[in-house]
């Protein structure tokens, strides 16, 4: 398998470093400059400090580059997915893609599979996904993923040529359940930061995860998704790591919410948008969402974290 990546962001980087411990590996920034800094220190110091880049990882701005790689790997922010699918069309073609974003698409309401079915004309289309901090996998740790591929053939030609020493991959052929899992989950770590910067304790952090998870659950089997899906690494896995660590950018934004702060808004926060993508369609989709619709108006301004769960708490009592 020939593996190029496009998106040099901190996932990128993270699984190209991994990746090059397998063979070479080519590692596509948009940024010339950002690319020729990659190739001079042999580090990406924008997005991910302190690691070094493995010489079997090739940094370029440039997408012949990328004319051999069978298998591209495209690690972009979900907003960014769809414009980022047409300017590269052409390099795209015939290629088995796997997208590693998470979330959902404010305008369509879809996951990165379904908008990566929607804007190419072929259907190679894969996603990589569960709980892994980008800086974890470049220093080596131990993280296993999933692979989702409706195509179980290529999901195994994929599980085996994108495992490392330090990723296993499990697969399935649920792509909604392991789209929706990844997406939802950053949605629950924003409202658990929240929980934590107010000072509401571990305790309600505890019962807004399992209440999330019974959300996330409702949803993806709603929308098709297997139940046993969001049991697994893309759903439960990642939902624990991501409401629990503050290496998480979606938790960290919830933490300022919660503490009244401010935050910068050019990190990459992908439950936000996904948040505003669910609770504008809960309603035609006749979904019950209360924590996601909480989380959107905390973003707005128009509730505190206090607030919100004094409504939660108030819902109408009910069985498990
Ligand atoms: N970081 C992590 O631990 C993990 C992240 N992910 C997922 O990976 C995805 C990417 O996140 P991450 O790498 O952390 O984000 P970063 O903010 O670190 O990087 C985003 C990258 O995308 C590039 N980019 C943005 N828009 C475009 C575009 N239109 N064309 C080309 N490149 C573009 C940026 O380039 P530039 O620098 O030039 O702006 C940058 O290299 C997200 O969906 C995230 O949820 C999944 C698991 C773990
Ligand atoms: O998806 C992630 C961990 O699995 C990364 O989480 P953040 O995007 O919140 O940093």
């Amino acid at each position: 398998m020939n593996i190029g990546i496009l998106g040099a962001g901190a996932f990128g980087t993270a699984l190209a470093i991994s990746l090059a411990g397998n063979g070479p590996v080519t590692l596509w920034a948009r940024s010339h400059t950002q690319a020729a800094a990659m190739r001079l220190n042999r580090e990406n110091a924008q997005h991910l400090p302190g690691v070094r880049l493995p010489d079997a990882l090739s940094a370029t701005s440039d997408v012949t580059h990328l004319a051999d790689c069978d298998t591209l790997l495209l690690a972009v922010p979900m907003q960014q997915l769809r414009g980022f699918l047409n300017d590269h069309a052409q390099t795209l073609a015939d290629r088995v893609l796997v997208a590693c974003c998470k979330g959902i698409e404010l305008d369509s309401g879809h996951g990165p599979i379904d908008v990566m079915d929607s804007a190419l004309a072929h259907r190679r289309n894969t996603l990589l996904t569960g709980p892994s901090f980008a800086h974890d996998i470049a220093r080596g740790l131990p993280t296993a993923l999933t692979l989702a591929s409706a195509d179980d053939d290529l999901g195994r030609i994929l599980q085996q040529g994108l495992t490392t020493a330090n990723l296993r991959l499990y697969r399935t052929t649920d792509v909604t359940g392991a789209q929706l899992g990844g997406a939802l989950k950053n949605v629950m770590a924003i409202a658990c930061g929240a929980v934590i910067g107010a000072g509401l304790g571990d305790s309600a952090r505890a019962a807004l995860m399992t209440r999330g998870n019974a959300e996330m659950q409702r949803m993806a089997i709603a929308l098709g998704a297997r139940a046993e899906t969001l049991a697994g690494l893309s759903g439960l896995g990642d939902l624990v790591l991501t409401c629990t660590s503050d290496q998480s950018r979606n938790y960290r934004l919830g933490l300022s919410l919660g503490r009244g702060e401010s935050f910068d808004p050019t990190v990459t926060v992908e439950g936000a948008a996904t948040a505003r993508a669910v609770a504008a369609r809960c309603v035609d989709w006749n979904l019950d969402m209360p924590i996601t619709n909480a989380v959107v108006a905390m973003l707005d301004n128009d509730l505190t974290i206090h607030d919100a769960m004094a409504q939660l708490l108030a819902r109408p009592l009910k069985e498990e």
